[in-house]
């Protein structure tokens, strides 16, 4: 990535590379020409080219900001930061305008997916309230009520990324949202559920969703996991 044309004075504040860290911040102690002498925080001093070096935003909330487009400036550096200060006060959900970022959290937040929480995201405009996977699937649910058609969640990332725990929040909340009582008194929710549970269908090896045969392969080749209503 290169970093755009910036008249870095001594003591501004930037990011620079780092073999092990990816990117440590620091401020410019001298500048000779494009080569910049950064001291970083993490005590290292280091020379890079300007055209390696970003901005770094002096006035960052600690705990970040819950949608990247909020960000002063928009670039690697600045957006693993702001996911980072989230990921510190376990906020691992957060927006960049329409799109949900999540980070694995690698421990269990029952907090943010209790049935209280579900209620609280009924209806409610995305962005209202805070970054999460039952905003975007009540906002493909009202889209496929409000205008009549099928909607699609593409939920996609590396192995281990947290696909499938997306996946299965999204489709809890579509079961809540669908959630009259359904065959044996069980509701819709219990049994979407119960699908993953017993595993009833050929699992997606991208997604887990269970799928029928003759799409498996596509949708596997693809990456892509869709919601069709
Ligand atoms: N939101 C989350 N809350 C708690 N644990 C999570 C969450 N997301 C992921 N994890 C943990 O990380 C593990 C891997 O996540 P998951 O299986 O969803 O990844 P994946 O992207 O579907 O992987 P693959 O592509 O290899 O199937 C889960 O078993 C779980 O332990």
């Amino acid at each position: 990535m290169q970093a755009a044309t910036i008249n870095y004075t001594v003591g501004s504040l930037v990011w620079v590379e780092d073999p092990e860290e990816a990117w440590l911040d620091g401020n410019v102690l001298e500048v000779n020409g494009q080569e910049l002498k950064v001291q970083c925080t993490s005590g290292k001093t280091v020379t890079a080219n300007a055209s390696k070096v970003y901005p770094k935003d002096s006035e960052a909330p600690p705990s970040g900001v819950d949608d990247m487009t909020k960000l002063a400036y928009l670039h690697e550096p600045g957006v693993l930061d702001n996911m980072r200060r989230r990921y510190d006060v376990n906020e691992i959900y957060t927006y960049t305008g329409n799109i949900l970022i999540a980070v694995n959290p690698f421990k269990r937040l029952p907090q943010l997916y209790s049935g209280d929480v579900m209620k609280q995201y009924k209806g409610v405009p995305l962005g209202d309230l805070s970054p999460h996977p039952f905003a975007i699937a009540d906002g493909a649910y009202r889209l496929m009520v409000n205008e009549g058609i099928s909607q699609s969640i593409l939920v996609s990332g590396e192995s281990g990324a947290g696909k499938t725990e997306s996946t299965k929040c999204l489709m809890q909340y579509l079961a809540f949202m669908g959630g009259t009582a359904g065959a044996e008194g069980r509701t819709v929710e219990q049994q979407v559920l119960e699908v993953w549970k017993f595993r009833l269908y050929f699992p997606c090896s991208a997604c887990s969703f269970p799928l029928p045969a003759p799409t498996l392969k596509k949708r596997y080749m693809a990456n892509l996991f869709c919601v069709s209503f």
